[in-house]
């Protein structure tokens, strides 16, 4: 293995997760070929631009795609599937698996697309390598779909690498995994996984490995864990809000059990975005499809507390109102599922935002990066460029996304130019004795009134 040339590696979709495997594969040594349908995206990535915000992205891009001072010059991209086939040893498909319309179930349309575009240009051995996020039994499938497309034969193996990283620390989740999980079938297979992650490895990271439907499951598994996660904290806050507790020092007091851990313990308007909503779904839809619908019947709780906490959030407004929305300035802070970037995918602050401008309120969003991604999802809202000048003139104040911006505004200015001093917190990162000092009426999700 010494005297082989190093590994080729391609990434098929080169969204969230693609730009920025693709980017730490060039930084891990690699030469690197990343590959997407959409012209635009690769035109920008050729230029050095990310086609989302994701920190330390651009600068990661600029260390290894052509053109730029000091380059590895390791990063080019391309559109051609032709091109992509002669280039790899190792092909990784990271391409979009959403929710089907109107249904729980995962669209693997894209998927399938992926898969049969790049095995046609199979010619020379290759691993293909699966990180999209599938329902179990995909790869299964996927595998003998590949065996049959690909020129090559058997000789085009596949292998399920599933991801864990999280937007807003894409960079370092990828290039500092806390696991690598492979689901193999041959131990040449696993042979060129530990040559890809070698880097990692040597710094300490778990490599498990496993077969395919295990892999898979290890994914949608921990999303749900997760996702179970926050929506206990938050049926929590529901229970907090009929007794008059506060959510958020319960969080930290169960906290402190290390068996129950701090993470993944806020208490707010619930979990958004292109992974949980959507994996958790899939993830039931599949069960069912297995005979093992009864086994995830949690799931539908989880994901009805999460849809619950959105709309108790505009009930909330409504009420600090006076009872009606209608005619009512909002002011809405934050737009993105998270903060760190600009996807506003399935984004609680979004969908409250929406929610009530539908009921009649003026609505007037502001957010640092995820502006013109939520302008192309609710054009009909207002925006504004600036955190004060979303609030000028508001009867309400909601924070519904916790930009450390947010945690640092000012109350006694935004005060000045309010038409009522009242906050709402969907988040419970903002200091209540801060506003209150400034004589705002501060309201929060699962915390006592005063
Ligand atoms: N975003 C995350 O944080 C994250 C983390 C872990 C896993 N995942 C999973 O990774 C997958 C990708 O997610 P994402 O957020 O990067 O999605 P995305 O929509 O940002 O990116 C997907 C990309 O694939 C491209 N694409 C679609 N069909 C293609 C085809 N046939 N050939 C080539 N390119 C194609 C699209 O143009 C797009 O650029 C999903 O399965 C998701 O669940 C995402
Ligand atoms: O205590 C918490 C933690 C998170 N959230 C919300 O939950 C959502 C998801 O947050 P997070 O998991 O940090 O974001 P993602 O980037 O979507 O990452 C998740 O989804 C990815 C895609 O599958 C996985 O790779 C990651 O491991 C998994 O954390 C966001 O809306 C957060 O505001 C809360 O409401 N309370």
């Amino acid at each position: 293995m010494a005297n082989r040339a190093p590994l080729k590696i391609t990434v098929i979709g080169t969204g969230y997760l693609g730009a920025t495997h693709a980017a730490a594969m060039a930084e891990l040594g690699f030469e690197v070929l990343g590959l997407d349908i959409s012209p635009e995206k690769i035109a920008m990535l050729e230029r050095g631009e990310t086609p989302m915000y994701e920190p330390g992205l651009e600068e990661l891009l600029r260390r290894h795609v052509a053109g730029f001072p000091d380059s590895s010059g390791r990063l080019r991209f391309t559109t051609s599937y032709e091109e992509v086939g002669e280039f790899g040893d190792v092909h990784f498909i990271c391409v979009n698996t959403p929710q089907k319309h109107g249904e729980y179930g995962c669209d693997m349309s894209y998927v399938d697309s992926a898969f049969e575009s790049l095995a046609r240009h199979l010619h020379r051995p290759a691993l293909v390598v699966g990180k999209s996020t599938v329902p179990v039994g995909s790869a299964e499938r996927l595998a003998t779909a590949l065996a049959e497309l690909a020129p090559v034969g058997e000789d085009a193996e596949l292998a399920w690498n599933p991801e864990f990283l999280r937007e807003g620390f894409a960079v370092e989740d990828t290039l500092h995994p806390d696991r690598i999980v492979v689901g193999v079938r041959s131990e040449k297979a696993e042979r060129l996984l530990r040559e890809v992650y070698a880097t990692p490895l040597a710094e300490g990271s778990p490599f498990v490995v496993t077969d395919f439907p295990t892999a898979e499951l290890v994914k949608t598994s921990a999303n749900s864990f997760l996702a179970t996660k926050i929506s206990f904290i938050n049926a929590m806050a529901e229970v907090c809000e009929a007794a008059d507790g506060d959510v958020v020092k319960l969080a930290e007091a169960i906290g402190y059990d290390d068996r129950i851990g701090k993470k993944f313990l806020r208490a707010g308007i619930g979990f958004g975005g292109g992974c949980l909503p959507k994996d958790i779904r899939a993830f039931m839809a599949r069960a069912g499809e297995l005979g093992a619908s009864q086994a995830l019947t949690f799931l539908r709780e989880v994901d009805s507390i999460n849809m619950r906490r959105r709309a108790q959030m505009v009930e909330l407004a409504r009420e600090a109102v006076g009872g009606t929305l209608l005619g009512t300035r909002i002011g809405v802070l934050g737009a993105t599922f998270k903060p760190d970037s600009d996807d506003v995918r399935d984004s609680p602050a979004l969908n409250v935002a929406g929610q009530l401008h539908l009921q009649g309120a003026q609505v007037t969003v502001y957010d640092p990066k995820g502006m013109e991604n939520a302008r192309a999802v609710f054009p009909t809202l207002r925006y504004a460029p600036s955190a004060l000048e979303a609030v000028r003139g508001a009867d309400a104040v909601l924070h519904l996304t916790e930009w450390r911006e947010f945690q640092q505004l000012d109350p006694a200015a935004l005060g000045e130019v309010v038409a009522v001093r009242r906050v709402l917190d969907g988040r419970n990162t903002l200091d209540p004795a801060l506003w209150r000092k400034e004589n705002w009426t501060f309201r929060a999700l699962g915390r006592p009134t005063a």
